[in-house]
Order: C-alpha cells, then structure tokens, then sequence
C-alpha cells in the first residue's frame, strides 16, 4: 500500500543542515579571509559559499542518495586553486553543531579535500520538472553577506516541480518576529548564548514555522503568518539592496499608485521572502532590470514556499516577483501591470 510522504525526515535534514552550514557561513564572516572570486557573470562567490553548499549536500547525499541536486557554485575555481582548496576543506571539517545526535543525522562526513570537490559538483544536475530534486543557494545575497548585511542559506525540496519543503537560515535577522523591518545591516549582535538569527521552514500544506538559529540542535518551533493588510497604503514592502537585480525606480511607482507613503526597506536575499512571511513587513516587490535576466530556482524556491504557507500569494513562473498577503495581491498586480505597461 502506498503511503503519502510527510516529509518529516527531509524536513528535519533540511533544517539541521542549514543551520550547520550558516555555522560555517558566521565563521566565515568573522575570519579576516572571505576568500572572495568573481564569477563569468562578474558577481561575487566567497569560501562561505562553497564550503555552505558542500556540507549541504554532503548531509543530502547520506539521507537521500536518490535524489537529484541543483546548486549554484561548481567546484572549478577550488580545484584550480589549492590553497582556496584547503581553506575551503579546513572550514567544513570545523562546522559541526555541538548536539552528537544532530550530527549524526546528518553524518556525511567529507573525507578529503578532493572528495570535497566531487560533493560540490553533484550540485550540477539540470532539475526539470519531474522527480525529487533539492535547490541550493548556499549563500544567496553574497553581497549582503560581504557588506555584513542580510544574506540566506536556503534549500528546497521540489517533487515533479511542486515544492513540498523549504528551509531558509538567516543569520543575520532578529530572532523574534515583531521586531520591525531594518534597513540591511545585519543583526551580529544577536549572537549571544549560542542564539543567532532565524531559520524558517514551511512543509506544503503544513504552514510555515520560524525558530532561531542553534549551535547545537533545533531550537523550538512556533508558527508565523502574514500580517493582515486591510489598508494597503499601510504597507511596507521591501525590495533588492542592490538596484542591478530590481528597478527601485518601478518598485517606487508601483508604491505609489499603491498609495504607499512609508520608504522601502532594502535588504538582501530571501531575507525579503522570510521577514513578509513572519509579518515583520508586507510585500516583496522584485522588478526586472534587464529583460533577459531568467530567474533561478535555488534564489526563490524555499522563500515562495515558506510565504505562500504564511498566507500568502506569490508570482511565479515569471521574471521578477510579486509577493503579498492573499486580499491584496490583486491590487498590487494591477499596479505593477500600470507601471509597467507604462514603460512599453
Ligand atoms: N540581473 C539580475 N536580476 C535579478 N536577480 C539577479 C540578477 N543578478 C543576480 N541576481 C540574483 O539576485 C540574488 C540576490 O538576491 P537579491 O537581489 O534579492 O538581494 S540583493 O541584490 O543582494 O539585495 C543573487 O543571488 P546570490 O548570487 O546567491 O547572491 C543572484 O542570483
Ligand atoms: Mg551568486
Ligand atoms: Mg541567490
Ligand atoms: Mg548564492
């Protein structure tokens, strides 16, 4: 007899191995080598990045060795440059929560550095619409996460193209929920009594949760939703720090047809997908910049799941991004369709 898939254990993998990897990520921050390349497409990938999407799917591989995994680096520039190697390889033998059982959940222990490297590249599948594959983004807002700002580790699990779990650790939000939306720079000080950040999750048709981020096992659970907007010109919406990934501009009229009065807060990453989820702020806007920019899967799956869960609504299959409670989502798209049909 078949027997419907809860997703129980992919959740618990998912969230202890996101929060491991944002372990590595804060080591990262903190050491005076972020061990920064630009990629071919001139955007920044650090030691953080590969070291955080090499223990991710070290952990997948020995829980779920089936699936399939796309993530967003390749190991090609560590295995042309050995010291990055073994810089990158120092730091996932170092990550570890300090909960034995947590550890042993995730086992997947990386035996050397080039293994390390072979880890990496099993994140190079094509995804597709059929199957279990898992999306990575092992630093997604890798500028934010240079500049001290917001940035997430985020995974998703996807089954024939329907995300069914979705995890996103920030470190560098505030750990309770009501804490009003700040402009980037981060939350640091937080980082007390083995506490910091956030870790959302959503499982499809369960809601979404947030807790905040351990050292050592999961702390517990409590569950979010959107804020209720029955005054749409109440809103506060955020949008990309960085205006090469978003029009501000458009974002701007669109909040001002939308009779918007209060500034955007900017922030990096699906911090943006989290913080409206929670009801820390009400809508993400995400505006094209250049036509031909296709969005990737690892930089929305997690976060789309996680709103949609808290009540919300979210565009996909789509360039760019609108995400808005339920009542309200109408209304902003009539908008976004206003202003951009202006520009045509
Ligand atoms: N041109 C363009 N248009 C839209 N999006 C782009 C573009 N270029 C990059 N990216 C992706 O943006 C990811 C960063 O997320 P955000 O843009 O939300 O945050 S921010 O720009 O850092 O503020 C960033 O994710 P990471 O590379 O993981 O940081 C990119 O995948
Ligand atoms: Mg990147
Ligand atoms: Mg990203
Ligand atoms: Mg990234």
């Amino acid at each position: 007899m078949a027997t419907t898939n809860t997703y129980d254990h992919e959740l618990n993998v998912a969230l202890l191995a996101v929060q491991r990897a944002t372990l590595l990520t804060k080591s990262v921050f903190h050491s005076h080598t972020k061990g920064t390349l630009n990629k071919s497409d001139a955007s920044p990938v650090t030691i953080g990045d590969f070291g955080a999407q090499a223990l991710i799917i070290a952990a997948l591989q020995l829980n779920f060795p089936d699936d399939e995994i796309v993530a967003e680096e390749e190991a090609k520039d560590l295995r042309e440059n050995g010291q990055l190697r073994e810089t990158v390889w120092d730091l996932v033998q170092k990550a570890k929560l300090s909960d034995s059982s947590a550890e042993k959940v995730l086992g997947g222990e990386v035996k050397s550095a080039e293994s390390m490297l072979d880890i990496i590249d099993k994140g190079a599948s094509q995804g597709g619409a059929k199957g279990r594959i898992w999306a990575i983004d092992p630093i997604d807002g890798t500028k934010g996460f240079l500049r001290g700002g917001q940035y997430a580790v985020c995974l998703a699990l996807m089954v024939d193209g329907d995300v069914k779990v979705g995890v996103l650790g920030c470190p560098n939000l505030p750990v309770s929920d009501s804490e009003p939306l700040k402009e980037g720079i981060g939350a640091d000080a937080s980082d007390e009594e083995g506490k910091f950040g956030v870790l959302f999750s959503a499982v499809q048709g369960k809601g979404a949760q947030s807790r905040a981020l351990s050292k050592s096992g999961l702390a517990e659970s409590h569950d979010i939703k959107m804020k209720p907007l029955t005054n749409i010109s109440e809103a506060t919406f955020c949008e990309s720090v960085e205006a090469g990934h978003s029009s501000q501009g458009d974002a701007a009229a669109i909040a001002s047809k939308l009779g918007i009065t209060k500034p955007s807060v900017r922030m990096d990453s699906q911090a943006k997908y989290g913080s409206i989820a929670r009801g820390a702020g009400d809508l993400y806007l995400r505006l094209p910049v250049r036509k031909d920019y296709v969005e990737k899967i690892w930089d929305h799956a997690a976060g789309d799941l996680i709103v949609r869960e808290a009540g919300g609504r979210t565009l996909k299959e789509n360039k760019g991004v609108v995400a808005a409670p339920k009542d309200v989502h109408g209304k902003v798209i009539e908008a976004v369709r206003e202003v951009l049909g202006e520009k045509e």
